[in-house]
């Protein structure tokens, strides 16, 4: 049907999906479903929303929001979710009569308008996965939600129910006063209904993280544990899992080159192995450079979408080193963009587990060994520290401690996941490190981040079993086993106190530090008393 030089979906299609939205209550003017990426990076332009770069990316800008909006993301409150969702500072209550109303008027906003479709899945694992519908307002948003979740072949796309709709509207702008929200924006997620509302940001992360806190509330529920974590096979078949917070290096460090990238940032762990949610990556490309990240740097071509990058106007080439629109630049690209990449995204039960933080206190060693207890203890601490741009407000590093590495994406309460865990570590024996890939020679403003290149020696010498046979010595301030040599990286980085210039200042911010754990450990007294040993010492 042509349309402005653009050939859409034939009539049939367009028609059945019209009175399937109309049966929703959803009256658009025209609707397309899971449109071709070529198609999509036409509209978008022609609207528009975004330039084809030097590089074939498709990049836009996303307004006033660059990053997450914690503080407007809800769930409603119902039978459902009353007893089992942990409410508080994360979880905010939505109510649902005001959920019922706020659809309302996003179906009376988009009447008439022009959506996007796009069917597929959550979850690679066929028994745990979830249909997803995924409409959109902007051509650009359904490829981004086209490339980073599942894909369905032909006939799975024939045969798709939706089980789970999104409904992202950016041009709709939520008025508090009217519609009980705290700002213009919302994310609401109704567990019951199984639609996730999201409106007045263009942030696309918050489309793939809504999805990310439904699989995490449904999945403990038939006994798969679901992770913020990345993860890749070695060729031998050996799984590994880094988990971390925003800007630890979950994306960075699992696009490895030696090994076959699973996914870069939400899994489930089942009793057969680990699988994939998502169909893509989103990785964060400020400073992105060809020697550092080689395979991030080559999937940003055609197809993929690039957030708030600045684009050169003459050579059309994005500058990833110019951070003036946010610090939180993205692409987002299929998995297959990854050279070796698995898929569909499974893998066996992890041998090896990874905490990722990245310290920006400069004083935690950049890599050392968890016992079993010590691993318990620092998934329930969850320390890192926030760096700048991926949550709203967030100017510079924050010492932050969210609990399984995943605080703002975990409806239940912490303690349902961190059992899982512990009892998947013990049962397969899996190895567990703390790695900081964060800064060394003072804080943050004084010292350096570590460089990624030594931060990817460690992680290969975690993973050859390198770091098996050498000598370790025991840091008695964070209770940690830090190991004295590792492949590739030069000696002294491996004992933080020795990259400061001013050893007692080191001793200073390191019992700060200690101390925050502590503190923070107290909302866990009820924890066996090995575990709540296992952590830093209170000075
Ligand atoms: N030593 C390091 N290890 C990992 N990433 C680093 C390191 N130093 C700088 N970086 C940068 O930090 C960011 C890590 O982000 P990313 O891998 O996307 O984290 P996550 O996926 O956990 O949110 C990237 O922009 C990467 O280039
Ligand atoms: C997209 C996000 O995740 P990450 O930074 O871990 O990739 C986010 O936290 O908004
Ligand atoms: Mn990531």
């Amino acid at each position: 049907m042509p349309h402005g030089g653009i050939t859409y979906l034939d009539g049939q299609v367009e028609a059945r999906l019209l009175s399937q939205l109309q049966a929703t209550g959803m009256l658009p003017g025209r609707a397309h479903r899971n449109l071709e990426p070529q198609e999509l990076i036409r509209i978008a332009v022609e609207k528009g929303d975004g330039v084809v770069t030097s590089t074939g990316s498709l990049s836009v800008r996303t307004g006033k929001y660059t990053g997450r909006s914690p503080g407007d993301r809800y769930i409603v409150y119902d039978g459902t979710t009353r007893d089992t969702v942990d409410w508080g500072k994360v979880n905010h209550k939505f109510d649902p009569g005001r959920f019922a109303e706020i659809f309302e008027r996003m179906k009376g906003f988009v009447k008439g308008k022009e959506l996007y479709v796009f069917d597929g899945f959550v979850g690679a694992d066929p028994e745990n996965r979830i249909a997803v519908r995924v409409i959109n307002d902007h051509a650009w948003q359904s490829l981004f939600a086209r490339q980073l979740f599942i894909r369905p072949s032909p006939e799975e796309l024939e045969a798709h129910k939706p089980e789970f709709t999104i409904l992202c509207v950016n041009d709709f702008e939520a008025v508090p006063e009217r519609d009980g929200t705290n700002s213009n924006v919302f994310i609401v997620i109704d567990l019951t209904r199984k639609t996730v509302l999201i409106g007045g940001t263009r942030y696309a992360g918050e489309i793939k993280k809504s999805m990310f806190s439904v699989m995490n509330y449904v999945l403990p529920a038939k006994g798969v544990l679901p992770m913020h974590c990345s993860a890749n096979i070695g060729r031998g078949g050996d799984t590994a899992l880094f988990f971390g917070l925003s800007g630890t290096g979950k994306t960075t460090l699992s696009a490895d080159p030696d090994r076959m990238l699973i996914g870069d940032d939400e899994h489930g762990w089942s009793e057969k192995g680990s699988f994939n949610f998502e169909g893509g990556c989103y990785a964060k490309c400020i400073n992105l450079s060809e020697e550092a990240e080689p395979q991030i740097w080559n999937a940003v071509k055609s197809g993929a979408v690039l957030e708030n990058v600045v684009v050169d106007g003459e050579t059309s080439r994005p500058n990833f080193d110019d951070g003036s629109l946010t610090e939180n630049t993205r692409a987002a690209y299929p998995l297959e963009y990854i050279p070796g990449a698995v898929i569909p995204s499974m893998g066996t039960n992890p041998k090896v587990v990874v905490f990722l933080t990245a310290d920006a206190m400069g004083v935690l060693p950049p890599v050392s060994r968890l016992t079993k207890e010590g691993a318990m203890y620092h998934f329930m601490s969850g320390y890192t520290s926030k760096l700048t741009g991926t949550e709203r407000g967030i100017k510079e590093p924050q010492a932050v401690f969210s609990e399984c590495f995943a605080a703002p994406f975990m409806p239940r309460p912490a303690a349902v996941y961190a059992r899982m865990l512990g009892e998947k570590i013990g049962k397969h024996d899996a190895a567990v490190y703390l790695i900081n890939t964060g800064w060394s020679g003072g804080p943050y403003g004084v010292g350096r981040r570590i460089k990624i290149k030594y931060s990817r020696a460690m992680v290969t010498a975690v993973l050859t079993g390198a770091l098996s046979g050498v000598e370790y010595r025991h840091d008695g301030l964070f209770n940690l086993d830090v190991p004295v040599e590792c492949p590739g990286v030069p000696q002294g980085i491996l004992d933080p106190r020795r990259q400061w210039e001013d050893g007692e200042a080191y001793d200073a911010a390191a019992r700060d530090l200690a101390r925050m754990f502590a503190e923070n450990f107290e909302k866990f007294k009820e924890t066996p008393d090995e575990i709540q040993r296992a952590g830093p010492s209170a000075p």
